[in-house]
């Protein structure tokens, strides 16, 4: 908590009549701890407290403004109309402006974090409004002076710090958009900041890319220029993102205001230590830093040096694939994803690594394979890594406790986070050290933990903060108590003073109570009056008598009670009370140089907050492989795609907490070999496990890439540039297009974007149309992606006739779910045959789902007649001349190319002039 909230917690107006019902408060406060603004006295006229409210709201219009007064912060007008509908809190009107009652709605300092976790998640932003002085300043100056209040602080979905606020095991990414080149040559650069961790992304993406970049960063907040707003690309990918979108002037898009922002930054003369940057790197990086600067009211997180993600060294998977596949959103509310079918880690920074490499898996072979030599020393000393994991729990959040010391909003907890962080760490390295199998990865973890333990600086920190702190440290810097006995003389004078002063208190109430003869007389402490002696009123006579009188003055009479004061218990009280002030200042003091030793090693904790969340990572992945017998894959170069006994890492779960198994299955995609399938299609009857199995192998080569281990008995897997999926109904309704418009968008998606090396995964291609128009759109992509691109490839189809491709393409076979018929019934064997399937068993399909008797009955004798060549209705003609059901050559004929290509091949454009140029424009559009 800053330093200008504690100063700002005495109450401002004490005793105003106008105070708000208790009742209307949204927690049971007594209504005397509730300030009432001055300006909601019926008047028309802005008050000068009000006149300042509206002149704070109108410098942060796009912000609810959570206006502190006493232990309350106050919304007003709109704000408050708003804010009480969202929070469900009782709308209050007290007073009136320009004539008109004034909504007023408040909730409590204490537990304003709670309420604007609230807003922040419906979308609101927050601007919290402080008092600026003590309220007894402001009396002296005057009494119609006003508090001096100011925004402190603007809250944004984006730039969240507080635990209370933020999701534990996520990024809380704020990223800027910048839009750079026109036309195919546009570039989306993005910079995203997670200023709770102070991680810093740059990437970038082409148009048709945005929407999965975005999913893959997940960022909280999306930073856009407002004239960028009518750019249908960057919207729609912004808007699918589920992010908040914040609009920003066109002003705060500059490269040079980039390259000055990222120089101030990293307090650098020059960029090229940092790395290098494009202009639209350098554009989103000026807008991102401005909005920082900006909420951050000019404080600085906690930045790590900007990590690029190249493109070209992850796998490309676009937003359908992310929404088929649930890497870490799940389709339905509550439903497993992926995320959480492997995730074992213990603490939250290892979560959100874990969930970094999910949804960014590697194309690169080379740091994929050291990624899982890492898990696989893991896997191989189980010992170690338990041990490693047991301590690992012990170990908090030092990357979210370091950027909130450096934003100023640190508390002794965060101290007590980095001590605690960094002893774990020491003892991690030491348990590396002393283990023989080193691959590179937790060698680094190693080195950058043991850096806390030695001698030198490092060690000297984390010796520090072992001897300046108490085990279990409270929240705040008001509290005191914190440092520990003998860390510092100073301190340990001060509350010696103060302790030694609660004795003499003592005495002096043995020694008032014999003079007295009061036996039952108390010395008590309260916020209004301090010390005062108390005696019940039976007694008072006795102080108030001579001889007594001329010592006890009397300050209160009370039913219960009469309370006095002498002149050497208010003496004593002053000294007490210097004492704990000076104890309390020095030892914010010591906080303060405490947080500045930690942030002058802030790259190198940041490091081991690193390595730690790494190892958790590491830890979690051999676990869930141990445990759940998953199998090294062999990751290469090559195009191989070779996977034995595979396993849908969730459903296996939910089947074996049901009681069942789940059956294995091999998936054999030879990329590279002629005969051996690149491309398979799937046949097989609804529910015998067609989609599941398309996911589990778009979910191995997911897997693999990201470094893990995969379910399977045996998987080589050659990287895959890009993966695409879809799988699943693509209903995109609510944009006005239906679930065929939707498909042949992204079917259109993949034929231009997949590679040689990318892994096509499509469920049901061409259905929701006439079935031979579906038919044949399904027909001619396969025969494309077959031919043209050439990539892996699995197919699942209803349409029977697609099987027929194998005999045609030499790198197409056909795979079925293997049934098994019983009692005029089907059983679903689960299991994965070569061959292609030779009945759908849909009509036994609807039998099991509980279609009514007599309708199964009909579509068995409709379905007998239609295989018989007849309709319900009479003769059936299908139609002869599809391309289908004569013999599927065309895409094999070596046509003679169309004229009007010809004419373009051998056109010279440079030498037509642009009237030349339009006419032939003309006359080629005519003659096509
Ligand atoms: N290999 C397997 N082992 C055991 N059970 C499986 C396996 N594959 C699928 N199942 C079970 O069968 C159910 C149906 O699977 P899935 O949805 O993949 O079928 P489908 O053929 O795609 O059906 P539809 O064509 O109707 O979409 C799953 O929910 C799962 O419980």
């Amino acid at each position: 908590m800053s330093s200008i909230r504690q100063k700002s917690m005495a109450k401002e107006a004490p005793g105003d009549s106008a105070s708000p019902d208790a009742r209307a408060m949204p927690d049971s406060v007594s209504p005397e701890t509730r300030a009432t603004p001055d300006s909601v006295s019926p008047e028309t006229r802005a008050t000068p407290m009000m006149a300042q409210y509206l002149d704070v709201k109108a410098k942060n219009p796009d912000f609810l403004l959570f206006y502190r007064m006493g232990d309350f912060f106050e919304l007003f007008f709109d704000d408050a109309v708003k804010a009480a509908s969202a929070l469900g809190i009782q709308l209050t009107k007290r007073g009136k402006h320009s004539g008109e009652d004034i909504p007023m709605c408040g909730v409590p300092v204490a537990r304003a974090d709670d309420y604007m976790q609230k807003l922040i998640l419906k979308g609101f932003r927050v601007a919290v409004a402080e008092q600026l002085e003590d309220p007894e300043l402001a009396k002296k100056r005057g009494p119609k002076a006003v508090v001096r209040r100011d925004v402190v602080r603007l809250v944004t979905p984006g730039t969240l710090t507080e635990d209370a606020l933020l999701v534990s095991g996520r990024n809380n990414f704020l990223a800027a958009l910048a839009k750079v080149g026109k036309a195919v040559a546009v570039r989306y650069h993005i910079a995203a900041l997670d200023i709770s961790t102070g991680e810093f992304l740059l990437s970038e993406a082409s148009a048709p890319d945005l929407g999965g970049e975005l999913l893959r960063l997940r960022p909280a907040e999306i930073l856009i220029a407002e004239d960028e707003l009518g750019d249908g690309t960057s919207k729609a990918a912004a808007e699918a993102s589920g992010a908040a979108l914040s609009p920003l002037s066109r002003a705060c898009f500059g490269r040079a205001k980039g390259e000055r922002a990222l120089k101030e930054a990293f307090e650098v003369a020059a960029l090229d230590g940092l790395g290098d940057f494009t202009d639209g790197d350098l554009i989103a990086i000026g807008a991102l830093l401005h909005y920082v600067d900006l909420t951050q009211m000019g404080e600085r997180p906690a930045l790590r040096p900007p990590r690029r993600d190249e493109p070209a060294r992850l796998m490309a998977i676009d937003a359908a694939t992310r929404a088929s596949l649930e890497l870490v959103r799940p389709n339905n509310e509550g439903a497993p994803t992926v995320f959480s079918a492997i995730d074992r880690t213990v603490t939250a920074a290892g979560a959100r690594e874990l969930m970094s490499r999910l949804v960014s898996p590697s194309a690169d072979s080379g740091l994929v394979n050291e990624r899982l030599d890492a898990v696989a020393a893991l896997i191989e000393d189980w010992a170690l890594r338990e041990r490693i994991r047991h301590i690992l729990k012990t170990a908090p959040d030092m990357s979210r406790a370091l950027s909130r010391l450096k934003l100023k909003r640190g508390g002794p907890r965060d101290l007590g986070a980095i001590r605690d962080g960094l002893r774990a760490g020491g003892d991690v390295a030491a348990l590396l050290a002393a283990s023989p199998a080193q691959p590179a990865h937790l060698k680094q973890a190693m080195t950058a933990l043991a850096a806390f333990t030695g001698d030198d600086h490092g060690g000297a920190l984390a010796r520090k903060l072992d001897r300046a702190l108490v085990g279990v440290v409270p929240f705040l810097t008001k509290d005191s108590g914190y440092i520990a006995t003998g860390f510092d003389a100073t301190l340990d004078g001060l509350r010696e003073l103060a302790s030694s002063s609660k004795v003499v208190l003592a005495k002096l109430q043995a020694d008032y109570a014999a003079q007295t003869g009061v036996k039952t007389l108390k010395i008590q402490y309260n916020n209004v009056f301090g010390y005062f002696i108390e005696v019940s009123p039976g007694q008072a006579s006795a102080l108030m008598g001579e001889p007594h009188s001329a010592l006890f003055r009397h300050k209160q009479t009370l039913a219960s009670a009469v309370r006095f004061t002498t002149d050497e218990l208010a003496a004593l009280e002053s000294r007490i009370l210097t004492a704990q002030g000076d104890a309390l200042a020095r030892e914010q003091a010591l906080f303060a140089e405490l947080s500045d030793a930690v942030l002058e090693r802030e790259d190198a904790i940041a490091e081991a907050a690193q390595a730690l969340a790494c190892l958790d990572c590491v830890g979690g992945l051999a676990e869930i492989a141990q445990v759940q017998n998953y199998v090294r894959p062999r990751v290469d170069t090559s195009r191989a795609f070779l996977v034995e006994g595979g396993r849908h890492p969730a459903v296996e779960q939910a089947l074996t907490r049901e009681g069942g198994a789940f059956i294995g299955n091999d998936c054999r995609l030879d990329g590279a070999g002629e005969r051996a399938p690149g491309f398979l299609v799937v046949t097989g009857p609804n529910m015998a496990g067609k989609s599941t199995y398309l996911r589990q192998n778009a979910l191995i080569a997911v897997l693999a890439q990201m470094g893990s281990y995969v379910p399977a008995t045996s998987a080589h897997i050659g990287v895959a540039d890009r993966l695409f999926a879809r799988i699943g109904a693509a209903d995109d309704l609510a944009r006005g297009r239906s679930t065929f418009m939707v498909e042949m968008t992204e079917t259109a998606a993949i034929l231009n974007r997949a590679t040689e090396r990318s892994l096509v995964i499509l469920d049901e291609i061409g259905r929701g149309t006439a079935t031979f128009d579906g038919l044949s759109i399904a027909w001619a992509v396969l025969e494309h992606l077959h031919d043209e691109t050439r990539c892996r490839g699995l197919v699942a189809t209803h349409y029977h006739e697609l099987t027929r491709l194998a005999d045609d393409l030499p790198r197409a076979g056909n795979v079925r779910m293997a049934v098994t018929e019983w009692k005029d019934t089907i059983v679903f064997l689960h299991a994965v045959e070569v061959g292609p399937a030779n009945r759908s068993y849909g009509v036994q399909a609807a039998k099991l789902a509980g279609v009514p008797k007599q309708v199964v009955a009909r579509a068995k004798q409709i379905l007998a007649q239609l295989e018989a060549g007849a309709g319900p209705h009479g003769p059936l003609t299908l139609p002869t001349d599809m391309p289908l059901f004569s013999a599927p050559v065309a895409h094999h004929a070596t046509d003679a190319p169309h004229p009007v290509l010809e004419r373009l091949a051998t056109l010279d454009v440079d030498s037509l002039s642009p009237r030349e140029a339009l006419d032939l424009l003309y006359a080629l559009k005519k003659e096509l």
